[in-house]
């Protein structure tokens, strides 16, 4: 099977110029078919209290009103997918910026109303995600960079987590290559002291995963990560790893398995 990596890359690295550039040169020598995904949501909530918005929050997930999603699809689908793939162009590598909405590359649902309504923000399907089209861009010998806004087919468009972003497209390209799914951030690893870059859990399995969440080490956006990344191994990709955005290949990370 043709081996394929996925790369996300978060907020925290994208935010800061210099850690971009340098995470963009690394990943333009990474060898092979691959796909890069972005967040944002570190940049965009800046970007939303200069304008005069509060960022909202909810277990890592932003509620997204009308005037909110205006704005995160100027910030990921513009000027933040636009840099990348400059930069990525300047590094040799041929990127393609695209949204979940252009080539309908990913189709997702409105969150339904519960407890909480969080607006415009998009739930996603491994059926949603255009797979064809991702091939027919790698086979062309393009590299896909793919931000976080989706669509629900209807005309509206919709905010969805980069991280569920690269979960279900990693899931969804799982049949025709062997996906290696990479978790990519400001710190090294999944850690045991969140302040201790040298605390690396070095690999999670679903049992420990359970006693370090219950024992509150593993918190915040660690958590939608975790869940994202199980659920990739558990449909069908083949590695899931966590590290540092600018260590990629280093030792220093987290591989997570089923068992
Ligand atoms: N055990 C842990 N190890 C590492 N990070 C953790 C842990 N528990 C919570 N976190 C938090 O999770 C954050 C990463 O999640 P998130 O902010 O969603 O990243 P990104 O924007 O890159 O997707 C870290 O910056 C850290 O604050
Ligand atoms: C619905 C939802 O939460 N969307 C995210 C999309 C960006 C993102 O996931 O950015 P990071 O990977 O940098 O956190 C948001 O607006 O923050």
């Amino acid at each position: 099977m043709k081996q394929l990596k996925i790369i996300k890359i978060g907020g925290g690295i994208i935010d800061d110029a210099t850690s971009l550039a340098q995470f963009l040169q690394l990943f333009a020598r990474v060898e092979g078919p691959k796909i890069l995904v972005h967040g944002g949501g570190k940049g965009a909530s800046e970007m939303l209290r200069a304008l005069g918005i509060a960022p909202q929050l909810v277990n890592g997930r932003r509620i997204t009103d009308a005037a909110t999603l205006e704005i995160v699809t100027m910030f990921y689908a513009g000027k933040t997918n636009k840099a990348i793939v400059a930069d990525l162009q300047r590094n040799r590598v041929n990127a393609l910026g695209i949204s979940g909405v252009d080539g309908n590359l990913i189709r997702a649902v409105k969150r339904p109303v519960r407890e909480i309504n969080y607006g415009f923000v998009g739930d996603l399907k491994p059926s949603g995600v255009n797979a064809a089209l991702l091939e027919d861009f790698l086979g062309l010998g393009l590299t896909p960079v793919i931000c976080a806004i989706t669509h629900d087919g209807q005309g509206q468009l919709l905010n969805t987590n980069a991280d569920t972003i690269a979960a279900t497209v990693a899931i969804a390209l799982s049949k025709q290559f062997a996906v290696e799914l990479h978790y990519c951030f400001e710190k090294n690893g999944v850690l045991l002291d969140v302040n201790d870059d040298n605390s690396v859990i070095g690999t999670i399995n679903l049992a420990s995963y359970a006693e370090l969440k219950e024992a509150g080490i593993i918190a915040e956006g660690m958590i939608p990560k975790l869940d994202n990344s199980f659920d990739a191994l558990s449909q069908g990709v083949s590695k899931v790893i966590i590290g540092h955005a600018l260590k990629i290949g280093d030792s220093l990370k987290t591989v997570l398995c089923l068992n």
